[in-house]
């Protein structure tokens, strides 16, 4: 198989020649970056470096189809940047994946590790895949020839990979044991979000949901509002938006609206995410919740909904859990809620991240909310690389402390400059970086300066 896998390095330079064809997400997620620089002391180098990934690597990947054919599949990862440690970061399959959105996503995680003050850098990948067409067995395959086509340039101690869309524990797992076949040896510390049976942590598979709760959870205390006064609407409903609504409503909010891919719906008197994923679970759409046996349904009343429909809901907390660029300078007018948790990366533009600061509209930034995720991939890569094994409440007291902490700190910088919660989130995040980058010293960044 490797005969067909073609791995390019990409020098810097070629990709700044990228940096220009790259389209509007990686522009647009660059712009927060500007906004936070000039709130820092920061040399016009660090600032410069930091706009370019540092290595980005596209492979190809055969894989043979059940029926006999050849397909050959892109994969892509981007390390955006390792200063502050190995990268970190998931993969992504989707038939949108593309080199603009896998350097956006990297850029992303490397200012969210910084931000929960995590020993990483950033990276990501992804391959330009539909999953739901593939048979499991299709699915083991690709998932194991990218690993065999990114194996020299992933590594415990270098760049370790998790899940992200559409990809699970199990993924995770197949692509470790590919990993261990490959250097002949057990590193379990390669990858996060693995199995618990393949020396996975327990509390990974919520904790994204769980850090988006903790976190929405200090800004409501924050703001004296009371859980069981808020009204929330959660777009996606996968491993993030899923656990995010079963715990918050756990935590007494009232989750009235939810959507995944092909639709959602709506119920004044308050949904049960459990029971809705029961049934998406066997009809695999969430709105199959509306076609349900009488005699299974409780009594409320379900009106279906559009994905448009869900974001213009009167609701006090709309969740972002699904992909980049849901709300744009196209849709902002719509919005009605007060606060949006963003549980996605990236789920708001620049232009209309703006547009709703200029609103009052408070936006909870992707970069704090959804870092519990990679906050229980530390654990999980600290678990493995000791052998010793936390109990769930010490992996999620470990998960609370930290990003409450980071919350706290950002919340503050925020009230005390006036600024919106995300260019206080990038301060923090990028201050972290350029301490990091200066006292790294000349090696790389100012050879002939
Ligand atoms: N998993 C993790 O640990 C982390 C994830 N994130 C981010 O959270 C987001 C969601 O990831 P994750 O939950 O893991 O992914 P999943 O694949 O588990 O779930 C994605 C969900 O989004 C739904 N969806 C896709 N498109 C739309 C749409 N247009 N409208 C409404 N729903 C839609 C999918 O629907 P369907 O079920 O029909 O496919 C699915 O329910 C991503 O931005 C990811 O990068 C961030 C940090 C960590
Ligand atoms: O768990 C991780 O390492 C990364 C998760 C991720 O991809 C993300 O936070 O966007």
């Amino acid at each position: 198989n490797h005969v067909y896998v073609h791995i390019i390095a990409i020098t810097e330079a070629q990709c700044g020649k990228l940096g220009d064809k790259m389209n509007t997400l990686f522009l647009d997620a660059q712009t927060h970056l500007k906004a936070a620089f000039s709130y820092i002391d920061i040399s016009e180098d660090i600032q410069k470096r930091l706009k370019y990934p540092k290595k980005t690597t596209l492979v190809s990947i055969p894989v043979r189809m059940d029926d006999g054919r050849l397909e050959v599949f892109e994969g892509y990862r981007v390390q955006f940047d390792n200063t502050r440690g190995p990268t970190k970061g998931g993969i992504r399959f989707h038939p949108s994946v593309d080199l603009d959105e896998v350097t956006s996503l990297s850029f992303w995680m490397t200012i969210k590790c910084a931000v929960a003050g995590l020993p990483f850098g950033g990276a990501k990948g992804g391959i330009t895949v539909d999953p739901k067409t593939l048979s499991r067995l299709e699915l083991e395959r690709l998932s194991r020839g990218y690993i065999r086509a990114l194996a020299d340039v992933i590594g415990p101690n270098r760049d370790i990979p998790a899940p992200d869309v559409n990809t699970n524990s199990t993924i995770m797992g197949w692509m470790a044991e590919e990993y261990f076949e490959i250097v002949r040896e057990q590193r379990p510390d390669v990858i996060t979000g693995k199995p618990i049976h393949l020396n996975g942590s327990l509390g990974r598979e919520a904790a994204t949901g769980k850090g988006a709760l903790y976190t929405l959870l200090h800004w409501v205390k924050s703001q004296n509002i009371e859980p069981e006064n808020t009204r929330i609407a959660v777009q996606g409903f996968g491993n993030a938006g899923f656990h995010f609504a079963r715990l918050a409503k756990q935590a007494g909010f009232k989750i009235v609206a939810l959507s995944d891919s092909r639709g959602g719906i709506y119920s004044e008197d308050g949904l049960d995410p459990e029971r809705i994923m029961h049934h998406k679970k066997t009809r695999h759409e969430l709105k199959a919740m509306l076609y349900c046996d009488a005699s299974v349904c409780d009594e409320a009343e379900y009106k279906q909904i559009s994905n448009a429909d869900l974001l213009k809901q009167d609701v006090d907390v709309l969740v972002l859990a699904a992909l980049e660029n849901q709300v744009t300078e196209k849709n902002v007018a719509k919005v009605k809620a007060k606060v949006i948790l963003e549980v996605a990366n990236g789920p708001v533009s620049a232009g209309a991240d703006d547009i709703l600061f200029n609103n009052n509209i408070t936006v909870l930034p992707d970069v704090l909310v959804n870092a519990g995720g990679v906050i229980v991939s530390y654990l999980e890569w600290v678990q493995n690389k000791t052998g010793l094994y936390w109990e769930e409440s010490e992996v999620n007291e470990r998960l609370k402390f930290r990003i409450v902490r980071e919350a706290e700190t950002i919340f503050n910088l925020a009230r005390d400059k006036a600024l919106s919660l995300r260019t206080a989130a990038y301060i923090h995040g990028v201050a972290r970086i350029a301490g990091a980058i200066k006292e790294k010293g000349t090696r790389e960044y100012f050879q002939n300066g």
